[in-house]
């Protein structure tokens, strides 16, 4: 299969509500789409990269950069194949999440045109997946209550509260007097905390926290591990995680207990499935991560978490907890979980009129 070429479409998705973490407030999703047009037909991918480079190095703009740069030429004349498809883009450093956004494409197209589910691809063994919701710092607990409450109401199997310096133990306290001890509740601080900080990890451990997520650097892995010596919530890592060898290094460091994956940040949904086998064979529980995805990239992510060792609820929450419409038909929680799409490829599409609606700017780059 040849590429004929990739159509680039950036989308503005307006949130439903701001999200506020460590890292700043988004109140609207910058999203970039990659269509990869062959002769048998195409396929879509989603690139995760947020405006500014304030989760990871990278950012919208540059990621369409290197795509139309480097990415989509190294593509011509290969024989595109799950098996062609990385060793074509690795050739490059960095850049993951502009390479599982043109992996994800490839990976659609090739499957699509082979009647091949992208979950039997990956080596799914359920039909759901289990959901948690991300809840963003707010400006006070009675509305954090209130939100953490809505999403209870909706179902949601686990609750993870973003914390920064200042909001950590006051709101997590808040929600397990509110909601009692039997809600798995989770903290994700996104970098924001130093070891000097390790009282504050000390004085969660009381509220039997699922984890507490990336308090520390995310090329801090002697800190974290120092930071798992002194607190007993377990640690679990995601900006620092980056490949499968990095996993490695952190299991056997001592400075994850669990690890969030995310196709994006590690290159690609193939590279997610190295971190999984990686943390498998070392007992180390794994979870989806979530960069608030469209459609396109949540059907894709709900195919990854129901391999065996995603044993935790991810961030894979329903379209509603983001976006009034999402560009393709939206996810819906059904007790507490989504089901995993059983169409080839990743299963999903975007709706024509709303993705015209939504683009922002589109960009032919032939392949
Ligand atoms: C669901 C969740 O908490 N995701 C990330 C943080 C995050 C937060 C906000 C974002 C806004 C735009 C794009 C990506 C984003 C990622 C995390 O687990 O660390
Ligand atoms: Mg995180």
């Amino acid at each position: 299969m040849r590429l004929d070429g990739v159509e680039l479409y950036r989308i503005a998705m307006p949130l439903v509500s701001p999200f506020r973490t460590s890292f700043g407030v988004q109140t609207t999703r910058d999203v970039l789409l990659v269509r990869a047009v062959t002769g048998e037909g195409d396929g879509w991918g989603e690139c995760v990269a947020m405006s500014a480079p304030l989760y990871s190095a990278e950012y919208v703009d540059a990621a369409a950069d290197v795509i139309i740069r480097f990415l989509v030429p190294a593509l011509a004349g290969v024989d595109l194949d799950v098996t062609t498809v990385r060793p074509a883009l690795d050739r490059f450093k960095g850049h993951s999440m502009a390479k599982a956004a043109v992996e994800m494409a490839v990976l659609d197209v090739v499957l699509r045109a082979r009647g091949v589910p992208l979950a039997a691809h990956l080596g799914a063994v359920r039909t759901t997946v289990d959901c948690g919701v991300s809840v963003g710092v707010m400006d006070t607990v009675p509305e954090l209550l209130d939100a953490v409450g809505g999403y209870l109401d909706e179902g949601y199997k686990r609750i993870k509260l973003k914390i920064e310096p200042g909001w950590d133990v006051e709101p997590v306290r808040a929600v397990r007097e509110r909601f009692g001890d039997d809600v798995a509740l989770q903290v994700d601080a996104n970098t924001a905390y130093t070891l000097a900080d390790v009282a504050t990890m000390v004085a969660l451990d009381p509220f039997d926290l699922l984890l507490i997520e990336q308090p520390l650097p995310e090329d801090d892995l002697l800190g974290h591990a120092e930071l798992a010596k002194q607190v007993d919530t377990p640690i679990c890592l995601d900006e620092s995680i980056t490949s499968a060898n990095v996993a490695r290094a952190a299991i056997e460091l001592g400075a994850a207990q669990i690890v969030n994956i995310k196709a994006g940040r590690v290159g690609g949904y193939l590279s997610a499935v190295e971190v999984h086998d990686a943390c498998a064979s070392r007992g180390i529980p794994v979870w989806c991560g979530g960069m608030l995805e469209t459609g396109l990239g949540r059907a894709a992510n709900v195919a990854l978490a129901a391999m065996p060792n995603f044993t935790l609820p991810g961030d894979t929450s329903a379209s509603r907890r983001y976006f009034a419409r999402d560009v393709t038909e939206p996810f819906e929680l059904v007790n507490g979980t989504l089901a995993v799409p059983t169409e080839p490829g990743i299963g999903v599409r975007p709706h024509p009129d709303v993705l015209a609606e939504l683009t922002e700017d589109k960009r032919w780059i032939p392949g």
